[in-house]
C-alpha cells in the first residue's frame, strides 16, 4: 500500500499549551483529535507543507520549528508516514478556517483527548521534550 506522507505541527503557545484541532467526522479516523497538518504534495519540502497547510486550516504561519519524531502507522485502509515537528513560534491568531473544534491542552492533560492510534508515541514524544526544557 502506498504511504502518505503527513506533515504535522505540534503548535506551542507562549505556556507552552498544545494547539488541538478535531477532524470532521466524515474523514478518515474522523471525529479524533489531531495535530494540525495535513498531506506533503509531490515534490513540496515537509516544512513548506507544514506551513501552507496551517496557513490553510488556521491562519497562521510558522515562524521557528524543531523535528520531534516520525511515526509509520498502517491503518489497514490506509498507510501514513507523520512527519512531526514541534512549531514554537507562529505568527498570527489560529482560527479553525473549517469549522474545525480547536482547543489548547497542556502537555499534562494530551491523556484525557482520544487521538488515532499512530498518536501514542507522538504524544509520549511531546510529554518528554517538554519535561525536558
Ligand atoms: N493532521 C494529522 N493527521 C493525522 C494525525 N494522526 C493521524 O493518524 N493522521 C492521519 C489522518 C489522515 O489519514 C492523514 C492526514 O491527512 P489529512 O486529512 O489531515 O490531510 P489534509 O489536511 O491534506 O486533508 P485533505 O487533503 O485530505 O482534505 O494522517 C494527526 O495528529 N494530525
Ligand atoms: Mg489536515
Amino acid at each position: 500500500m502506498d504511504e502518505v506522507h503527513v506533515a504535522v505541527g505540534v503548535i506551542l503557545d507562549t505556556q507552552q499549551r498544545i494547539l488541538l484541532t478535531r477532524r470532521a467526522a466524515d474523514a478518515h479516523q474522523g471525529g479524533l483529535w489531531e495535530f494540525p497538518g495535513g498531506k506533503v504534495e509531490q515534490g513540496e519540502d515537509v516544512l513548506t507543507a507544514l506551513d501552507r497547510e496551517l496557513r490553510e486550516e488556521l491562519a497562521i504561519s510558522v515562524e521557528r520549528s524543531s523535528p520531534l519524531i516520525e511515526v509509520r502507522h498502517d491503518y489497514g485502509d490506509k498507510a501514513v508516514l507523520l512527519d512531526v515537528h514541534l512549531v514554537w513560534n507562529f505568527s498570527g491568531e489560529p482560527k479553525g478556517l473549517e469549522d474545525q473544534p480547536m482547543t489548547w491542552c497542556a502537555a499534562e492533560a494530551l491523556g484525557d483527548y482520544e487521538f488515532p492510534a499512530a498518536n501514542l508515541p507522538i504524544v509520549e514524544a511531546v510529554v518528554t521534550a517538554l519535561r525536558n526544557l
